[in-house]
């Protein structure tokens, strides 16, 4: 469902100041997969992720979801950043953040207003709808993200390291409503993350990319058993097995280019 084919970025092309950001990658991502991206830092990550989501335009190369290409913000995709604190507006009310993208779909009143409710009730936030977000935790801001995320029913939902700025407990509780999200609401996502052990707990795949410029090291399959279990799934000596084979994957040098 969604093409990445031979996309590259260079920034500030035809300048002195020109950088090869992204060099050439290529996957695919299936319809209802969860697809972590990670990298060294500064590898190109996000860089990616603003391509797919038809924010930055690539040098070259495509992106095609659902077969037709990306040339701008597709109405199937949604997005949640790292930093929840910037990505909400402080002087609305939960609601009004979770309804703010909704303008764009002209829903009747009533249809918003259940969608609205549902979608807080799905992220464990019933009750706070008029809170501000200052009113609320790190965590439950970035539930409010997930909950406006949502609310536009995507196809697809980017996320870029969504659960940096929060601490453990919370991490992982909202690691298992990404999970439980994916399976209610059948949607595929596509979430970076610098954490290894967050890539192998919540993925089907692993795309480990090289250092800049960027190219896809290797993609790994992560045939863990599901539903996965913070205890149990982190215990299996499958999990401890992948979980270094990313590591050891992310630390070796690109392989060499075979010649043609
Ligand atoms: N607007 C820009 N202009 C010039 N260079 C940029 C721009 N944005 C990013 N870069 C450079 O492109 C490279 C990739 O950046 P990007 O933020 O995509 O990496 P990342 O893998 O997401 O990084 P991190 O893991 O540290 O968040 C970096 O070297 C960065 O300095």
């Amino acid at each position: 469902m969604l093409r990445v084919e031979h996309l590259k970025k260079v920034y500030g092309q035809g300048t002195k100041k020109a950088f090869e950001a992204v060099s050439d990658l290529t996957f695919t991502i299936d319809e209802r997969e969860l697809v972590c991206i990670v990298g060294p830092s500064g590898a190109g990550k996000t860089t990616l992720l603003k391509m797919i989501a038809g924010l930055l335009p690539q040098t070259s190369g495509a992106v095609h979801l659902d077969g037709e290409k990306v040339v701008g913000p597709p109405e199937k995709m949604a997005l949640v950043f790292q930093d929840y604190s910037r990505s909400l507006y402080p002087w609305m009310t939960v609601e009004q953040n979770v309804a703010f993208p909704l303008k764009r779909k002209k829903l009747g009143k009533s249809e918003m207003a259940t969608l609205i409710r549902d979608t807080l009730q799905s992220v464990g936030l019933s009750g706070h709808g008029q809170k501000y977000p200052w009113q609320l935790s790190g965590g439950m801001q970035q539930r409010v993200a997930i909950a406006r995320a949502l609310a536009y029913q995507p196809e697809i939902l980017l996320m870029d390291e969504p659960f940096a700025s929060v601490d453990a407990q919370t991490r992982a509780d909202l690691e298992d409503l990404v999970l439980d999200l994916r399976d209610r609401y059948g949607i595929t996502v596509v979430f970076v993350t610098h954490d290894i052990d967050e890539s192998v707990y919540l993925s089907d795949r692993v795309i480990v990319l090289t250092p800049s410029p960027t190219r896809v090291q290797e993609i790994v399959d992560i045939p863990l058993p599901r539903p996965r279990d913070q205890v149990e799934t982190k215990e299996l000596p499958d999990f401890a097995h992948l979980r270094a084979y990313v590591w050891r994957s992310i630390k070796r040098p690109e392989p060499a280019e075979v010649p043609a």
